[in-house]
């Protein structure tokens, strides 16, 4: 008989776990004692509960930009050393807790330069955090591997120097580079020099495409930039048509998606905060999975999309019937698509996800 999927087999079964901001992550009691040492004044509570309440409640605006809003205070409180460290370790922990066995958490350096810290300080210390959590997680029982990506945001001109600090920090954990921010009017193409860069250096990327606007986004990020993973790519939807029977047609691009196994990071709850998509049951999550696009599940920001990996996927069950074999082939898929070495890829499927599922399974 297999395990019942109950919440708490859900979060002890082991999840992969590719697109996690840092600063859309933080515990609300980090805060609000993050802003207290360091004299930021801007929050709108200090009480613990209400303040998770006011960033789901911030976030749940129904477009990107608002979304993007309640970020100002993450950043706010996360400029000083102290506070990076704090913040990366208590996510590689929260993120052990809850049954993934490896991530990729990714932020922008350049919104953390407020308290004077250079760019490589920034990832120093980052990167010191999630040490740390692994550590500490380790201790609890939990074995967890994070990698870090780095961001550059659309709306400033940094992309290639943020590319060249990914490169820079490669050999000490940082697997990849993103771009992240307002997508209507910020096309990926605008940072082209970044993604040439990264190319040249072998260096992998993943973009921020087709959440806010359409297939001409997506279109560049894979054509023009290169892109091996697709932040989010929800609205490669308008490339299919469903006829009257119900089968699926695919556009070019929509196959070339599929066709070359393009890894599309789907975050289902931050979709319908951000109005990308109108609930759980109706999101293109489920028909992606069942034309076979690589599609893996993924949170966003914690903290503003109120979410774990554990809920993401008990709302995929609830609104697909999804089993532990589904879980499985989420997971898997994830961990193919992770920047790190195959090896590394390989032996995380065949020694820690298979044999957890089998059991499940079982
Ligand atoms: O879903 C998103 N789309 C685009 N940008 C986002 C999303 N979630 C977070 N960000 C931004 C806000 C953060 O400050 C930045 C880096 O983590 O990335
Ligand atoms: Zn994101």
């Amino acid at each position: 008989m297999p395990t019942p999927l109950t919440p708490e087999a859900i979060r002890s079964a082991p999840k992969v776990l590719l697109h996690d901001h840092l600063d859309g992550g933080l515990r609300p009691q980090t805060v609000i004692d993050l802003a207290e040492e360091s004299g930021y004044q801007g929050l709108p509570t200090t009480d613990a509960d209400q303040l998770g309440t006011w960033f789901r409640d911030a976030a749940d605006s129904g477009s990107l930009v608002r979304y993007l809003e309640g970020f100002a205070h993450t950043c706010g409180v996360m400029q000083q050393r102290q506070a990076m460290v704090r913040v990366a370790a208590e996510a590689a922990e929260d993120l052990a807790a809850d049954g993934v066995v490896y991530a990729e958490v990714r932020y922008a350096p350049e919104l953390f330069q407020e308290g004077g810290l250079s760019l490589d300080e920034i990832v120093d210390a980052v990167q010191e955090g999630f040490r740390l959590g692994e550590r500490r997680a380790a201790e609890a029982g939990r074995t967890i591997r994070v990698g870090t990506l780095l961001c550059a945001m659309r709306q400033n001109e940094r992309s290639l120097e943020i590319a060249e600090l990914a490169v820079r920090h490669r050999d000490s954990g940082v697997v990849g580079y993103d771009i992240a921010g307002p997508e209507a009017g910020f096309p990926p193409t605008k940072g082209l020099d970044a993604f040439e860069y990264l190319r040249q250096q072998n260096a992998h990327f993943t973009i921020h495409a087709g959440e806010a606007f359409g297939l001409p986004s997506i279109w560049e990020a894979i054509q023009h930039c290169g892109a091996e993973r697709l932040g989010h790519g929800v609205r490669i939807m308008d490339d299919i048509k469903i006829d009257e029977n119900g089968t699926a047609h695919l556009g070019r691009l929509a196959s070339y998606v599929r066709d070359r196994r393009i890894p599309l990071e789907m975050c289902p709850t931050s979709n319908l905060q951000t109005g990308a998509a109108t609930s759980i049951a109706e999101h293109p999550i489920g028909l992606l999975a069942k034309l076979r696009f690589r599609v893996t599940l993924n949170t966003d920001n914690r903290l503003m999309s109120h979410c774990s990996m554990s809920s993401e996927f008990a709302a995929l069950i609830d609104a697909f019937g999804y089993g532990w074999a589904d879980l499985q082939w989420f997971t898997v898929n994830a961990m193919k698509s992770a920047f790190i070495d195959f090896d590394d890829r390989l032996s995380l499927i065949n020694d820690v996800i298979k044999p957890a599922y089998a059991e499940l399974l079982a």
